[in-house]
Order: C-alpha cells, then structure tokens, then sequence
C-alpha cells in the first residue's frame, strides 16, 4: 500500500475511535435520571453526535432539549430535541439566538430537575450570550484567533466577555441540577476551559486576563476592560461533571493501526502545543535521523498547535504542519507527514487537514511555488491544493485536537 493510503487509514481509525457515542453512552449508564425533568443541552461540535448518544440510552426520559452545532454538522432530527447550527469560530446571530433558546429551556426548573449539559470543543463560539456588542466581541474574538494566543489565553478572556461562560450557564439552571458530560478538546482537559467552562468554576483570574491583553497587544474598548476585571463564579453547587474522550484515544488509535501496517509506532506525545511550523520542522528532523531505517517507522503526536497570522492566505494549523515538514523530508526516501483536525475542519478552510510526502517541495517548485513564500502568506491551502496533499473528512462528529503522524516506510 502506499504512504497516502496508509495515512488515510490511519485518520479514519483513530477518528473512528474517538466518535463521543460509546463514551457518551458510558459516562450515562448508571445515572439515575427520575424524580423531575430532563432536558438536554448540548453545545460544540460534536453536540449532534453526543446527543444523539444521549438520546439513545436515555430513550424517552428527555422531555425537551437543544442542541447547539456549527453549520454542517446536524445530520438529522433527534426525539424531542430542537436543532441550531451557528457560526464558529466567531459567534455570529444565530449562535446568540440558538444560546436564548438554550437559557429558555433551564429556566423555571426545580430542584429535582436535571439538565443534562453535553460540552464539546467549538462551544466557546456557537454559545453565547455577550455582556457586549455583536461588534465588540465579533472584533476580539477576530484580534485573538490572530493573535497566536493559545485557547486557554483566548478563553480566559472569552469567558468574562459571556452570560453563559465561565460556569455562568450552570448558575442559571439552578436550582436544576447540571450533570455534565465533557469531550475534551484543549490538552490537559482544563474543565474551566473547554468551550470556556459554561458550567465548570472558574479557575482563571482578572489579572491573568489584562496580562493577556498586555502581551498580544490588544486593542479593546474601555467596556471590555472593566468587564475583564469581573471575576465569574469559583464555587457551584449544583454542578456534577464527567469527562469522556480525548486526544489520547486518537494517538492510541493510530498507534494501533500503524503497528497493524507494518510500522514500528511510537507515540510521541499527546500534548503538542508549540507553533504548527515548529511542529512540522520537528517532524521532519525525526526522519532526517531515521533515515538509515531498515524498519517502517511511525512517529504519532496528539495535541493542538498554533498559527500566528501574518499573511492573508488560506489554510490552518495542520496544513502549515504539514507544509513546513515537506521542506525537511524532501531529500529522503518514502517518508511522509500528516496532521488532520479530529473534527474535520482545519482552520477556516473545508479541509481536515494536510498531506506531504518527499516529493511535495519537487512538486510544488515545478509548479513555481515556494514553501518558504506559502508559509510567510499563511498560505498552505492553496500550495497543498496543488499538489493533491488537502485531507478532507467533512464534519466529524468528534472534536478531540489533532493527529499528527510521521511515516518512514521501508
Ligand atoms: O470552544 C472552545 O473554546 C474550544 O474548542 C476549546 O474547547
């Protein structure tokens, strides 16, 4: 088999893996329900999936429910549940409109009743109540996607900007209980932070968040900065919260079907955080020093990595990965590097992620285009789209960070 179809197993067996639904299904199993009402909120982008999960095991207990996703990743009607799909990664009206909806539902519950609050990555954006204007926000949340700031940095001021984050959404159920159930997609799975904790107490402070803005240089109006000096809730009551998935099961996943194919794997590390370039430059230098193998060889990395924008392209952090890895394999032999979202959406762009192997500098250069260019222009869409090196997936179902794996094939 060749490196591409090698690579495209190992993505749909470890996405496969980390699908929410027998997690989902587990963390519910044994939980006693009864007494007073159900209703079900699930926000982020694998909200369809797990509350599809949570409907089946809890067949006919729910009595009413929202499920909040981004745009694409409904995939049919659900029993007793109403449907919204919403911009990500910038809130947009329906995010706000579908977040009333959701704050309906929690309101004028009892003590005996339950909601049932299904969390996954991308629910920072697409639940939302801003403390300021569509603008305002829409313009911070645009300063720190650029900005390079890491999710935990972004959240931490996203968080005190919200009605509903920072454990805000949970105060509002009460006096309903909140049992949650979380699918982590931030390293380390900081409850507080994933999806900015809209039922979990916060554990960040007032000061971490003006530091934040101190250090990427953020323009923000005065409203923003006092609100920023609000701390949200450290204590909740009603809250109770189980964790079901994360990045580990996809680098387990494809640690098991690389050794099925025939490579050595190894995991590297489920918790990759740095610059996407760095990350593909690593990679690479990994191969340089295996290139004498007489054994296949997988190396597999688990984790999320950032991009700070400075070109106008098109791309997203696995496509740079990648990209930046095609420069240091070009002069090897049967070597390749992927890294693929596990929700199937790379950056703004419909791709999951890329694809290179060492004859994409070759090839890219017959086509007139310079990696070092595509990289300063943020570009690598395009130069991976000419060169057939884009993954595409569509929407998951998933959302647990990203896959990214070096193959040196013999
Ligand atoms: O929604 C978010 O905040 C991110 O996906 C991290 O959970």
């Amino acid at each position: 088999m060749s490196l591409r179809a090698d690579a495209q197993k190992i993505i749909e067996a470890a996405i496969t893996a980390a699908l929410p639904d027998t997690a989902v299904k587990k963390a519910l199993s044994g939980e006693d329900f009864s007494g007073g009402k159900l209703v079900l909120v699930a926000i982020g982008k694998a909200a369809w999936s797990m509350a599809k999960a949570a409907c089946e095991v809890l067949a006919g207990q729910i009595s009413d429910g929202v499920v909040i996703t981004k745009y694409g990743h409904a995939q049919g009607e659900l029993p007793n549940i109403r449907i919204f799909e919403a911009g990500h990664p910038i809130p947009d009206a329906n995010s706000f409109a579908a977040t009333e909806e959701a704050i309906k539902l929690v309101q004028n519950l009892t003590a005996e009743d339950t909601v049932l609050f299904l969390i996954s990555g991308g629910g920072s954006a697409l639940f939302e109540k801003p403390l300021v204007s569509e603008v305002v926000l829409q313009n911070i949340t645009g300063q720190l996607l650029a900005c390079g700031a890491s999710i935990t940095e972004i959240n931490t001021i996203r968080k005190r900007l919200s009605a509903v984050k920072g454990g805000k959404f949970a105060k509002l159920c009460e006096p309903a209980r909140v049992f949650s159930v979380v699918l982590s997609d931030i390293i380390g799975d900081p409850l507080d932070m994933i999806a900015s904790g809209p039922a979990y107490p916060d554990r960040s402070t007032s000061r971490e968040a003006l530091a934040i803005v101190q250090k990427y240089g953020l323009v923000i109006p005065q409203e923003v900065e006092q609100l920023l000096r609000i701390e949200p809730p450290a204590t909740l009551n009603n809250v109770t919260t189980k964790i079901t998935g994360s990045v580990r099961q996809l680098c387990v996943a494809a640690e098991k079907t690389c050794r099925e194919l025939g490579y050595k794997p190894m995991i590297l590390t489920a918790s990759l955080s740095c610059q996407a370039r760095e990350a593909g430059s690593f990679l690479a230098a990994i191969a340089q020093y295996h290139q004498d193998t007489e054994q296949s060889l997988a190396f597999i990395a688990g984790g999320e990595t950032v991009v700070q924008l400075k070109g106008k392209g098109k791309g997203g952090r696995n496509q740079e990965l990648a990209l930046a890895a095609a420069e240091g394999i070009a002069s090897l032999e049967n070597v390749a590097v992927f890294s693929v979202g596990s929700d199937g959406t790379d950056g703004p762009t419909d791709a999951a992620g890329g694809y290179v192997d060492n004859t994409t500098k070759q090839r890219l250069a017959e086509k007139g285009i310079s990696i070092f260019e595509v990289l300063e222009n943020n570009d690598a869409y395009h130069a991976l789209q000419a060169v057939d090196g884009l993954i595409f997936t569509g929407p998951t179902g998933t959302n647990v960070n990203d896959l990214s794996v070096l193959l040196i094939k013999r």
